[in-house]
Order: structure tokens, then C-alpha cells, then sequence
């Protein structure tokens, strides 16, 4: 029997929708260290320099130089990039931890940069939540305390904290060890503590800094997809930072990669992979098994005369991998399908090219 296309997982689901309102909304935005470092996003000459001669010119870094995006409702938005590269520097102005020094970040319809001190407390206790790459757990309260926390300082009662502390720690998967404290609770664990922690709120939009770094790869695995599942679950809004391209990959609905504090490309994995902006991408993702990552839109081709259309049918967003069996199986080429229109087919040999990682021969 030939599998129909709801047999065949689409691309990692997501409930974001492309025309819906952006939760952030991120314009021109910058972040210079120095002194008089207004000066600099204000400037042509001083923008045009790297960072070598603007260091050497005022003294100033350009951590985050004219960054623009926007994360959609629901959406796993990651940022990537090598080390210093302003990842942190740029999810940390989003919240305003670190002042921008130029820019616009609308959260919501709000220009946040204009929020008062009250405002920007009141949304870092409602609306936003972090968690870290260091747990930053209060090591002398129990877990349902530590997740617990913000609720009290919320002025939320005893009663209803604990109830709702107990919930989140369940759907973390820390039932039972409710009243152990963070020192008895390994890694692994205690940064499923933190995630609790920061869905006690029920906030809107949910960042990670490089949650998993300290973790081994077992459990930062496990933790990957403790995320998916709860991305699942919750749909919340996520902004996540990895210098991981496999991590980014497997979490991000679109990734976007920086580069001495400038954007480089923001897309889908399988726009990153299948198209690289540049070979600062290309170097990042020529390890990735394409198979996992391109969908059958990067690989079909128009049909020819004499190809048969009487083949299985799949929309365009399936991955290579998991077309594979379909395709193998099939005696007449796949039809790539999108809302009953033909976009092209796809036969044994787009599938073993891109096996084969020579998909540009076909
Ligand atoms: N408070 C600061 N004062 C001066 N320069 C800073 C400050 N914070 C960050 N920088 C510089 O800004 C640049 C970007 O740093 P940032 O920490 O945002 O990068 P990153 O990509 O998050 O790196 P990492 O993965 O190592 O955390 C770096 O050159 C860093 O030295």
C-alpha cells in the first residue's frame, strides 16, 4: 500500500502562522559598548568599519549592529552564533537587561524601549521568562519554592503558588521531588527545575541563553526534547540561544546567524542548509546530513515528457529522510503536492543524490 500524505510526518510541526502579528518585532537595532557609543549607529563612516578599527577609532565594541527580525506566535526562534558573535548581548536587549543603544523592539504592539522602570518590571514578571545556562536556583529552598518564586513575588498566596508550582513541576517531569532541594538534584534535573520555573508565570515569551551548555550530551538531548514536547504542550513563544547548529536545527522553527554582531541570514533550516547566504553559513552547516534537513521542495524537478504522473502524492515540506521509503517504494516518481497543485516530482535519483550529498548534479 503507498502511504498517503497524512502517513508521512510533515516537517516538524508549528503553530506559527506567518501573517499573524509578531510578538517582537525587532528594527535597526544596536548595541555598542564605549564610550559615547551613540555616536556610532548614527555614523556611515563609523558603521562601516569593523570591528578591529572601531575598537581601535573610539574604543567602542558593536556587540548588536543593526539587527532586525520578527518572532512570530508560537514560534521556536533561535540565535545562533560563534562565540561573541552578540547573541547574548542581543536576547538580553530584547528584555532590556542590557540597555540597546539604538533601535526599535516592539513586544506585543509596545515599543519597549519605551517602557518606564514599573512597565519593564511588570512585564519581566509577567510577560517574559529566562532561563540560563548556570540554573541560578536558591539552593536553600525546596524545588516547589524555587519554581515557586516568582509567583511570591507576584504577592500570589501560599495556597495558590504551591498549586500551580505543582503543576509546572509535573509537566517537567519532576513529580516526586517536589520538596528536594536543588544540591540533590542533578543537572539534568535541576535545569528542568528552571524550566519550570520559568512557565510558573505563564508567560508570553520564553528565553533561553544556552540552557544546555553545562549539560552532557545524554541529558542535553533528553533536555532538546523535553523542550519539543513542551513547545508542544504550551505553545509558548521561544527565543532560544545556541553556538549548537545540531541543537539549533532540531529546536528552531527559523534560525538566525550572527556574525560579529550583524545578521548573516535568518531562515529555516532547511533555507540555511539548502541555501547559505554566505560561506561563513555554508562552513556551519556542511556537516549537516541533508537528508534530515531538506525538505522535497529543494529537491524536485519539473516533469519531463514521458514521466509518469500517477505517483504517490506529498507536500512540498516533507523532509528527504522521510520521503525516502515512499519514494523508493514507488514505481513512478512522487508528485510534490501543495493545496492540489503540482509543484514538480521526485524520482529514486533526487533522493540518492541528495544520499549521496551531490543534489546540485541533478
Ligand atoms: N559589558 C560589556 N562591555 C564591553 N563589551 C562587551 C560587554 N558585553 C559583551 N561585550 C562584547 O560584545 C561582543 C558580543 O558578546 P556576547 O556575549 O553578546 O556574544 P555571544 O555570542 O553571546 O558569545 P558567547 O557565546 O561567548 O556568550 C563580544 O565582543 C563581547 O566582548
Amino acid at each position: 500500500m503507498t502511504p498517503t500524505q497524512a502517513e508521512v510526518p510533515q516537517r516538524h510541526g508549528t503553530p506559527r502562522d506567518s501573517d499573524s502579528t509578531p510578538v517582537i518585532s525587532v528594527r535597526n537595532l544596536w548595541k555598542v559598548f564605549g564610550p559615547k557609543a551613540e555616536r556610532v549607529p548614527d555614523s556611515e563612516e563609523l558603521c562601516g568599519l569593523t570591528r578591529r578599527e572601531l575598537m581601535d577609532r573610539t574604543g567602542c565594541t558593536a556587540a548588536v549592529r543593526d539587527v532586525h527580525f520578527d518572532v512570530s506566535p508560537g514560534e521556536v526562534f533561535v540565535v545562533m552564533g560563534l562565540s561573541g558573535s552578540g547573541k547574548s548581548t542581543l536576547v538580553r536587549c530584547l528584555t532590556r537587561l542590557i540597555e540597546p543603544t539604538a533601535g526599535e523592539i516592539v513586544f506585543e504592539g509596545e515599543d519597549i524601549r519605551d517602557a518606564d522602570p514599573a512597565r519593564l518590571r511588570d512585564l519581566r514578571r509577567r510577560k517574559f521568562s529566562m532561563v540560563f545556562q548556570h540554573f541560578g536556583l536558591l539552593p536553600h529552598r525546596q524545588v516547589v519554592d524555587n519554581v515557586g518564586f516568582g509567583l511570591e513575588i507576584r504577592g500570589m498566596s501560599r495556597a495558590e503558588r504551591t498549586r500551580r508550582a505543582q503543576e509546572v513541576v509535573e509537566l517537567v517531569g519532576l513529580a516526586g521531588y517536589e520538596n528536594s532541594y536543588p544540591d540533590q538534584l542533578s543537572g539534568g534535573m535541576q535545569q528542568r527545575v528552571g524550566l519550570a520555573r520559568a512557565l510558573a508565570g505563564d508567560p508570553d515569551v520564553l528565553f533561553f541563553d544556552e540552557p544546555f551548555s553545562a549539560l552532557d550530551p545524554l541529558i542535553r538531548r533528553d533536555m532538546q526534547n523535553e523542550v519539543i514536547r513542551l513547545h508542544h504542550e504550551v505553545g509558548k513563544t521561544m527565543v532560544f540561544i545556541t553556538h549548537d547548529l545540531s541543537e539549533a536545527l532540531k529546536l528552531g522553527d527559523r534560525i538566525l546567524i550572527m556574525r560579529d554582531g550583524k545578521m548573516v541570514q535568518c531562515g529555516t533550516g532547511d533555507e540555511l542548509v539548502g541555501a547559505p547566504a554566505d560561506d561563513y553559513v555554508r562552513e556551519f552547516v556542511k556537516d549537516v546530513p541533508r537528508g534530515d534537513v531538506l525538505t522535497l521542495r529543494w529537491i524536485m524537478r519539473a516533469p519531463e515528457d514521458g514521466d509518469a504522473l500517477d505517483g504517490p502524492e506529498l507536500g512540498p515540506d516533507v523532509v528527504v529522510r522521510e520521503a525516502t521509503r515512499v519514494v523508493l517504494a514507488a514505481d513512478t516518481p512522487v508528485k510534490v503536492v501543495e493545496n492540489g497543485t503540482l509543484l514538480g516530482i521526485v524520482g529514486d535519483e533526487e533522493i540518492l543524490a541528495v544520499v549521496a550529498g551531490r543534489e546540485g548534479d541533478v
